[in-house]
């Protein structure tokens, strides 16, 4: 590569910025987030450009007393990407992402006045031109008699210099911002990925990124989304299938953090899941997907939580929605499988919206919240009422609004905001009776051969919780016992935490907590409830289908509190993922599904033979 060399001027020769101003300015996207920034601007500046610094989240709290390590982003002007949304670069998404990042743990974006990798904008879009003819990013700027890359950051040092903050963790991909402020007397003390944005305007645009000045990129190898076949194009057995999501757990585990951070999946996630077929795994063959069942669907969904208990959940939703599709007429799902693609849907149930009948079609209204998985979805399944009748309306994403309201405590990564509509039309063929599509003999099942096309929609949806519950709980305990193995030095001997009684036996207690919940998992599993069946089953059995998932959650739950209790102060950072498991468990066992007391009263009943009440139990 050709680099443009840029001597770093001596560190006692740097010249000192001072602030000249700071202002508070209310930021809000266009995807509906918002936050505020303290903006600032300088004096002294090496290039003399008009380079902006944003303060975001709790910056004076710690910051700058060496207390905490600011969560820094240089970010380089793209008028096409940033204020365009041009998808030919990921600066736009960086953006976006770096400000949500930086507002939650507390540092500075920096924004910087350096327009086309410091060419200068007319030149960036000649750049643009060489390319479309086949040049890389690089060579374009070389063909045009530019440097690859002509940023400084000497400007950016100074700017934290004046600041007062030398020692940054520095959000980005390029090695060559954390060499040059390096060079300038600022200390990286970590460099933090950002997501991989990926389009299929920009794949060529990463890759060369990633191959020529080694950003730290993971992309599949040609740079391009794949499909949402499995990687090997075939129908994976139950045995393959978790050897799939097994394959991702550490991937998931060093993204759970930013997945919180980011309240949607990282673009890595999707990609991965997508690769293993984990989408597709519920839907039909004919469709493209692997018709599987309620044991290899609910075991993949606690085998994904043991890495990351949101992407458990998205997935997980996303798969079942998927299957939902395959339940309608014909007509709809060539819409919506066109091409082989298994498609991502949300699906919200309550609270409900209304439908009016107009020609043609409805015309629907409603707030729907806990839309799982809408932040990557092209599809809303949304549940309607007309006069008595519950309908499902299926809608494509981009005619709904999208509300930015899911600010929770836990599972903050399934991004399950609320959708609005207002007299939305929706025709015909694409809304449909609930009772029809939920139950065993719905359109689809006239279609497709695959067992579980027939299995009522309320069993796989009853799964998901407790899956993730209990993944979570066996991540939990094994971040337990590694804790407690771990050595640790005090007046200068190595102790073991393990080595103390209580330890001992508190660790007893949270793995019996956890084979108790494996114990009901497993007997939830082997019922006849789960093998889809529903015609035949008798309330007795889809009692104990029920008692058994909650059951199993309840004791997962409490694992996770014993684990949490007997691993120590340190577990409360928010980097250590046993505070996040509680958090998401927690939010777990407040879901429909899991709602503890609902459930042992229709499951009494069921097992008493006074009648279930409740018509989805
Ligand atoms: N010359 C040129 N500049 C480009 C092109 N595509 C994007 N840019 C510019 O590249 C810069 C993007 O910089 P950053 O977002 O800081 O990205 P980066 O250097 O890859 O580093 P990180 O995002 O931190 O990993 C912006 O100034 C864009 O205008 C291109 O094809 N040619
Ligand atoms: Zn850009």
């Amino acid at each position: 590569m050709t680099a443009v060399v840029h001597s770093a001027p001596p560190l006692a020769h740097l010249p000192a910025a001072t602030i000249r101003s700071q202002v508070t300015v209310p930021l809000r996207f266009p995807d509906g987030y918002r936050t505020s920034a303290d903006v600032m601007t300088f004096h002294g500046l090496a290039d003399g450009r008009e380079h902006l610094l944003l303060a975001l989240g709790e910056w004076e709290d710690g910051l700058l007393d060496g207390a905490k390590i600011p969560l820094v982003r240089l970010h380089s002007e793209c008028m096409t990407g940033d204020v365009f949304g041009s998808e030919r670069c990921d600066c736009g998404p960086q953006l976006r992402e770096a400000v949500e990042r930086i507002a939650s743990t507390g540092g500075f974006l920096l924004y910087l006045r350096q327009e086309g990798r410091g060419i200068g904008l007319y030149p960036k879009l000649d750049a643009y031109a060489l390319q479309d003819e086949g040049l890389d990013t690089y060579d374009a700027n070389l063909a045009l008699g530019h440097g690859e890359d002509e940023r400084d950051y000497t400007a950016a040092a100074q700017m934290l210099h004046a600041l007062g903050a030398p020692t940054v963790r520095l959000l980005s991909n390029n090695p060559d911002k954390a060499a040059q402020l390096a060079a300038r007397g600022i200390a990286v003390t970590e460099k933090i990925p950002t997501g991989v944005h990926v389009s299929e305007a920009n794949s060529r645009y990463l890759a060369a990124k990633r191959d020529r000045t080694g950003h730290t990129l993971e992309l599949s190898p040609a740079g391009v989304v794949p499909p949402a076949k499995g990687a090997a194009g075939r129908v994976p057995d139950h045995a393959e299938m978790l050897a799939r999501v097994e394959a991702m757990i550490p991937g998931l585990r060093a993204r759970a953090e930013e997945t919180e951070g980011l309240r949607r999946l990282p673009g890595l996630t999707v990609q991965a899941l997508q690769e293993a077929g984990v989408f597709g795994m519920l839907a039909p063959v004919a469709v493209g997907g692997y018709g599987m069942g309620a044991r290899a669907y609910g075991e993949s969904v606690r085998v994904l939580a043991t890495g990351c208990a949101s992407t458990a959940w998205t997935a997980g939703h996303l798969a079942e929605h998927a299957w939902m599709l395959a339940r309608w007429p014909r007509t709809v799902q060539d819409e919506v499988f066109a091409g082989g693609q298994v498609p991502l849907a949300a699906a919200t149930s309550a609270p409900v919206g209304a439908a009016r009948k107009v020609p043609g079609g409805y015309a629907i209204s409603g707030h729907w919240s806990f839309a799982s998985g809408i932040m990557h979805s092209r599809w809303a399944l949304l549940a309607v009422q007309l006069g008595g009748v519950r309908l499902q309306a299926l809608v494509p994403v981009a005619d709904l609004e999208l509300l930015d309201a899911w600010h929770t405590d836990g599972l903050r990564g399934t991004g399950s905001n609320d959708l609005r509509a207002d007299g939305l039309f929706v025709p015909d063929h694409r809304v449909a009776d609930w009772a029809l599509l939920s139950g065993p003999d719905n359109p689809g099942s006239l279609v497709h051969r695959d067992p579980s096309i027939h299995t009522p929609m309320a069993t796989l949806l009853n799964l998901v919780a407790p899956a993730v519950a209990l993944g979570s709980a066996e991540y939990a305990l094994e971040l337990f016992r590694n804790q407690l193995l771990a050595p640790k030095e005090r007046n200068g001997v190595a102790v073991r935490p393990a080595d103390s009684v209580l330890a001992q036996a508190r660790y007893a207690r949270a793995s019996g907590a956890v084979a108790t919940a494996q114990l009901h998992w497993q007997a939830a599993l082997s019922l006849p409830a789960a093998g889809g069946d529903a015609a035949g089953l008798s309330e007795g059995q889809r009692a104990s289908f029920r008692l058994a998932l909650a059951l199993s959650a309840e004791a997962a739950q409490e694992a996770v509190r014993l684990a949490v209790a007997g691993s120590g102060g340190s577990v409360h950072r928010l980097s250590h993922p046993l505070q996040r498991i509680q958090r998401d468990v927690s939010v777990l066992a407040n879901h429909p599904t899991l709602g503890i007391d609902p459930i042992l009263e229709q499951a009494g009943r069921g097992l008493l033979g006074l009648g279930i009440t409740t018509r989805s139990f």
